[in-house]
């Protein structure tokens, strides 16, 4: 099975994170970072629970390093793999068998599904009771969420908040803490509501990297799942890269039978029908139409089936990429002349509705590994 680090272009991602790591300047590690390991390290030894949140699509490189300079802490750690619908389900069974078989306690979840998070909440709500019956005296209850950047922490709390303080009939303002599709957003340690009787409340913390990211194919990981702004890769090769695990992989076969009837936007329409309404909640920004995204998808099972080419080569899946690049532009209705900037349009569209997880479900990283 391929890998990411089995493609050039990856290893090249990953190096040149690294190396803007290492870089006095470095804008994406500021002094807010700094900050906020400090107040974080502060509150560690005063927490009940250590949440550690990690992308489902990077059980391990979404690791949150820091805690190991903690270890071992008196509070409860708990392992969440967030975004669990973007990443392949069979993969996610083995991570979770993984964790359970190191015994972590660990739990997947969608911080965007209102089931999901209810069951989470119930999970917690029977793990704050295990906590009072072994003895923990205090009436209230404190969570940390930690994570490195954008793997979901605000979004997990927000949702935690409001069905917390729906399922408890509580009256009053809900609180927000900020969303956005760019990492490093949250700068200050927010604390939300989330249980009554006893209290329990979540903090959500920035998310924070260590000072140097030294493993290579681990940042490349991290650039591809959004952790890492895409400025410092720039979109237009992290959405190369994305096409080449994509033609890599089995995922695109799905999308057979877009090329054999003509009227299939009907079947995309019901595929989505059911969560349409629920992705527009989750994708306020995002407008790709449904009908656009299966033009995406044959255009792609098209020119992966016709390409003649070895793709276990790294020219030859360049050259196949740059085909799908160019003829993404009429799907994506780019018109721009000049090719810089229409690759950068289709780039950006690629990797919104690779990370919205409407180009499949992957998982960069295998349990067995
Ligand atoms: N598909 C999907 N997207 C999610 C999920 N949780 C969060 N997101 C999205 O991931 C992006 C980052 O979410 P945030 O909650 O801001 O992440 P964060 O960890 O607080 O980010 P930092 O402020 O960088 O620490 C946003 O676009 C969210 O809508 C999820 O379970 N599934």
């Amino acid at each position: 099975m391929t890998t990411a680090k089995s493609w050039k272009i990856g290893r090249e991602i990953g190096d040149a994170v690294v190396k803007a790591s290492s870089n006095p300047n470095r804008r994406w590690y500021g002094p807010h970072m700094a900050a906020s390991v400090r107040a974080i390290s502060e509150r560690i030894p005063l927490v009940d629970f250590v949440l550690e949140i990690r992308d489902a699509r990077t059980p391990l490189s979404s690791e949150y390093e820091l805690l190991r300079k903690f270890s071992p802490f008196s509070s409860k750690r708990i392992v969440v793999l967030n975004k669990m619908e973007l990443a392949d389900p069979l993969e996610l069974k083995k991570w979770m068998a993984y964790f359970q078989g190191r015994n972590y306690l660990s739990y997947a979840v969608n911080s965007h599904n209102k089931e999901c998070v209810k069951n989470f909440l119930n999970f917690l709500q029977s793990q704050v009771r295990e906590l009072h019956k072994s003895g923990h005296s205090g009436h209230t209850t404190t969570m940390m969420l930690l994570g490195v950047p954008n793997v979901g922490k605000s979004a997990l709390a927000n949702s935690l908040h409001q069905i917390g303080r729906i399922s408890a009939a509580e009256k009053g303002k809900l609180k927000h803490t900020t969303v956005s599709s760019q990492p490093g957003d949250t700068k200050d340690i927010m604390s939300l509501k989330i249980g009554s009787h006893p209290n329990v409340y979540v903090l959500d913390t920035p998310g924070v990297f260590p000072p140097k990211l030294l493993d290579a194919e681990i940042c490349s990981k991290l650039a591809l799942a959004g952790a890492i702004p895409d400025d410092i890769i720039g979109e237009t090769e992290l959405a190369r890269f994305c096409l080449t695990l994509l033609n890599s992989s089995h995922e695109y076969k799905k999308w057979a039978k877009l090329c054999k009837s003509q009227d299939v936007t009907g079947s995309l329409s019901n595929e989505s029908s059911t969560s349409s309404a629920q992705r527009k909640r989750q994708y306020p920004t995002d407008h790709t139409q449904d009908f656009i995204v299966y033009d995406v998808r044959r255009v792609l099972y098209e020119t992966i089936s016709v390409f003649n080419g070895n793709l276990e080569d790294d020219i030859s899946m360049g050259e196949l990429v740059e085909t799908q690049f160019a003829a993404l532009r009429t799907v994506l209705r780019v018109t721009e002349e000049a090719s810089e900037f229409a690759d950068l349009r289709v780039a950006s569209k690629i990797l919104n509705l690779y990370r919205t997880g409407r180009l499949g479900h992957y998982t960069l990283e295998h349990a067995s590994c």
